[in-house]
């Protein structure tokens, strides 16, 4: 298994037909035709987006932090504007952001790549932002032993843009702290700065 897949052996292999069985239900429920050429190949292009888009849902992340680098860095890691899309389970709809994710290294560090990749796996699944912010500080926390993380999403929820409330432009923001950032005041102020501040 490399860390660039980590399903399990005992991978749940998502059910397409069961899935274009209920989209063809959904579509007549809405008072259309499934069977009217135009929507003859949705409910299998349906399946094939939700297998995509909930891919990270019988995946384990902390695979991706277990291969660390020995370093006597002590400072901050800091990977900033980490897009990402997830799935907002309530309505299942999409919400989109950046992720930014930090620790403060203790000899050791993980590739940068890596935790890009966390992001992925854990917004591959019906979530909510507050949920999926502290999975990725929980992941970095317990997987690196960093002295501090930071973790802040910054997301568009479709729910909220498209339908219900409608109010385009609106903003979710989320953010988890562990360790020294979230016991000392100036740490941070100085982790947040480097997230949200001059440098952008
Ligand atoms: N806290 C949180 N709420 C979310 C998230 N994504 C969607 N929601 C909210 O989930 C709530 C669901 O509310 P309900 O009253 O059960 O559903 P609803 O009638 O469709 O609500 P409206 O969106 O207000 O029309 C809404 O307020 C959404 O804005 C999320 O990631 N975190
Ligand atoms: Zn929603």
């Amino acid at each position: 298994m490399t860390s660039t897949d980590s399903t399990s052996a005992a991978d749940f292999s998502v059910d397409h037909p069961r899935i274009e069985k209920a989209v063809r239900e959904i579509l007549a429920a809405v008072g259309e035709d499934p069977d009217r050429e135009g929507l003859l190949e949705t409910p299998a292009r349906v399946a094939r987006m939700y297998a995509e888009m909930f891919s990270g849902l019988h995946k384990d992340p902390s695979i991706h932090l277990q291969k660390v680098f020995t370093e006597s860095y002590d400072e901050v890691v800091l990977i900033k504007d980490i897009n990402f899309c997830s799935m907002c389970e309530h309505h299942l709809l999409p919400f989109t952001g950046k992720a930014h994710v930090g620790y403060l290294a203790e000899g050791k560090v993980v590739g940068l790549s890596k935790l890009a990749r966390v992001v992925e796996e854990v917004a591959r699944r019906p979530q909510v932002q507050e949920r999926m912010t502290e999975q990725i500080a929980n992941l970095v926390e317990t997987e690196l032993g960093a002295r501090g993380v930071a973790v802040v999403l910054e997301a568009t929820h479709s729910c909220m843009t498209m339908r219900g409330v409608k109010k385009p432009g609106s903003m979710c923001m989320t953010s988890s702290m562990r360790g020294v950032f979230r016991e000392n005041l100036s740490s941070r102020a100085e982790i947040l700065g480097l997230i949200m501040g001059s440098a952008r």
